[in-house]
């Protein structure tokens, strides 16, 4: 087996005496997407945040191609090669496609005895750069942001993340605000970056879109890993058994279960359930 991509080790986090994550232990090689799936409050923002340098984790530790790493701050983790791309493509409504792929990065052109943005170059490498992923409808760089679909600016987000060289990309429910349509266009978009040798850890509450993407997937349950399988080892409602929504229903079933064993087989009233 090749040496993971990125590797992490019994990651603990507690904020004061809130503990949020318990030894959390994963793996991600190039070329493979890694389904983080897990209800609300399961700790994935927080394991997120741990990712992208944001938080520091207050145990364990993380590798990345077999070497100890640290990463104290965003900007540490960035010049790793991790980007993280937001629920809605963290992008900027009121900017161009252009201007947004290079915001922090301008493409630049002598302008007399000026330095100025080059629009014309950053359009066609946003264009270009979208185009590699799929999206072919869009062809005007000048193009605001905000007139983008939801999929589109996730393939905006995702096109930027790839040309300035990610290797690790962490995509924060890509899927979760789009219909049907965007978001199979949101997922083939996940499987173009797998085939260029990027590591992709996909969070999503959604099954489906795990189960068409996913080669290896973690569910967290309350900041723990739960479980821990690849492609083909659990059906799909088992994952959904695992998952928040079947232990709240064991949980529920447990009660209702119980009432009946103390009452004589009634089921309990609708408000007592
Ligand atoms: N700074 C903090 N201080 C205390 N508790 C926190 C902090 N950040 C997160 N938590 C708690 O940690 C738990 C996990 O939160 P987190 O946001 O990581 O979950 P999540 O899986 O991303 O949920 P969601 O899908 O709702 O965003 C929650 O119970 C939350 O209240």
């Amino acid at each position: 087996m090749t040496t993971p991509l990125l590797k992490l080790d019994g990651i603990n986090k507690s904020f004061g005496p809130v503990d949020v994550l318990h030894d959390i232990s994963l793996e991600v090689h190039a070329g493979e997407v890694l389904c983080l799936l897990g209800d609300n409050g399961a700790g994935k923002s927080t394991l997120i945040r741990i990712l992208s340098g944001v938080h520091q984790p207050t145990r364990g530790t993380m590798m990345m191609n077999g070497q100890p790493v640290a990463f104290t701050s965003p900007r540490v983790a960035s010049d790793h090669g991790i980007s993280t791309v937001h629920q809605f493509g963290g992008t900027f409504p009121l900017m161009s496609i252009g201007r947004s792929f290079f915001v922090g990065a301008e493409p630049t052109k002598r302008f007399g005895p000026f330095e100025v943005f080059d629009r014309k170059t950053a359009n066609e490498i946003a264009v270009r750069e979208m185009r590699e992923l799929g999206i072919t409808r869009i062809d005007d760089g000048n193009r605001l942001v905000g007139g983008l679909s939801g999929g589109e600016r996730q393939a905006l987000a995702i096109a930027r993340a790839v040309h300035f060289g990610a290797s690790v990309l962490i995509l924060d429910e890509p899927t979760a605000a789009l219909g049907v349509k965007e978001a199979a266009h949101v997922l083939r978009i996940v499987l173009q970056a797998r085939k260029k040798g990027i590591a992709v850890i996909f969070i999503t509450h959604n099954v489906t879109h795990a189960m068409t993407v996913g080669d290896h997937f973690a569910v967290l349950i309350r900041g723990a890993k739960a479980a821990d399988f690849r492609k083909g080892e659990k059906t799909r409602e088992e994952i959904t058994d695992l998952m928040a929504g079947g232990e709240a229903m064991a949980e529920l079933e447990a009660e209702i279960e119980g009432y009946m064993a103390t009452h004589d087989g009634h089921p309990p009233p609708v408000a007592a359930a």
